[in-house]
């Protein structure tokens, strides 16, 4: 066997308690470097704690994540935004008001010299930065086919479009790595398919994508890796039909509610 790139996200024996609640138990993840990696798990299992740890939203009660070998422990969000994690919400938190370039401008500070409000203010002093802005911005709403709306209003998108602008800002972080919670909920059908051909597209460009998803379809279609969070433990890793004849997976999933199963089964 040949030597192994080093995982970009390493989560090591990683626990968070709320009080007695034990929402992740001693969970080892490796995200490899490129591609689109899958978590799923029903209902409460912890994914989105995973991301609100990864992102410094919340400190974790034990163990340890690194990012490119480096702990993030005791980082503030923007400084992990800083060293090249980005991410999305599942409640959207576009500014509605604001067109979409400037959602995704506004996406740059992190990155800017001058700050997002001295661009929006467009106040003459920076104007080539803010050209170069205004144009990195607009490219990133072509990655997910916005361009043509770029100076509407966000509050006019559909659901499905407002998904596509959070995560075209998320984006203009120029990040290594991409953390989408649930990007296709609330999508119809055909959105789904075409957010999937720009997902693909964006992990060509050298991103790497790790997603939180409960569509099972745009999960398996999409993601070369998969790990399973079960009440807070990881009870699977591997590719999609490695997932898909898990025994464990088959038993977490099946042995829920006959509604919910049926809505998200691993089965495509
Ligand atoms: N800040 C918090 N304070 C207290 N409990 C929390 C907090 N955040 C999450 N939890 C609890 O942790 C458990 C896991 O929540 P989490 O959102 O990580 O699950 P999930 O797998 O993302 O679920 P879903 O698929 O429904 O989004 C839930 O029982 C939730 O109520």
């Amino acid at each position: 066997m040949g030597a192994t790139a080093a995982p970009l996200l390493q989560l090591d024996g990683v626990s968070r308690h709320f009080g007695g609640l034990k929402v992740l138990q001693e969970v080892n993840l490796e995200v490899p470097k490129g591609g689109v990696f899958g978590l799923i798990g029903p209902n409460g299992a912890g994914k989105t704690t995973v991301f609100n740890l990864t992102t410094g939203l919340l400190p974790t009660t034990g163990g340890s994540i690194r990012f490119e070998g480096r702990d993030l422990a005791g980082l503030k969000p923007h400084q992990i935004t800083r060293a090249g994690i980005a991410r999305t919400f599942q409640n959207i938190r576009i500014f509605k008001e604001m067109s979409l370039l400037e959602n995704v401008m506004v996406g740059m500070h992190a990155k800017l010299r001058y700050g997002a409000l001295g661009l929006l203010a467009g106040t003459g002093l920076f104007r080539g930065e803010e050209k170069r802005a205004r144009d990195r911005a607009r490219e990133l709403l072509s990655w997910v086919r916005l361009d043509h709306k770029a100076d509407d209003v966000a509050d006019n998108l559909s659901y499905g479009d407002q998904r596509k602008l959070e995560l075209a800002r998320a984006l203009a972080t120029d990040p290594k790595l991409l953390l989408l919670d649930e990007p296709v909920a609330g999508m119809n059908s055909t959105e789904k398919t075409e957010l999937m051909h720009e997902i693909r597209n964006i992990a060509g460009r050298g991103y790497t994508i790790f997603m939180i998803e409960h569509d099972m379809r745009f999960v398996m279609g999409l993601c070369e890796h998969i790990a399973v969070l079960n009440f807070g433990r990881i009870i699977a890793r591997g590719n999609p039909d490695q997932i898909r004849n898990d025994p464990q997976v088959i038993e977490a999933y099946l042995g829920r509610e006959e509604d919910e199963a049926t809505n998200e089964g691993v089965a495509p």
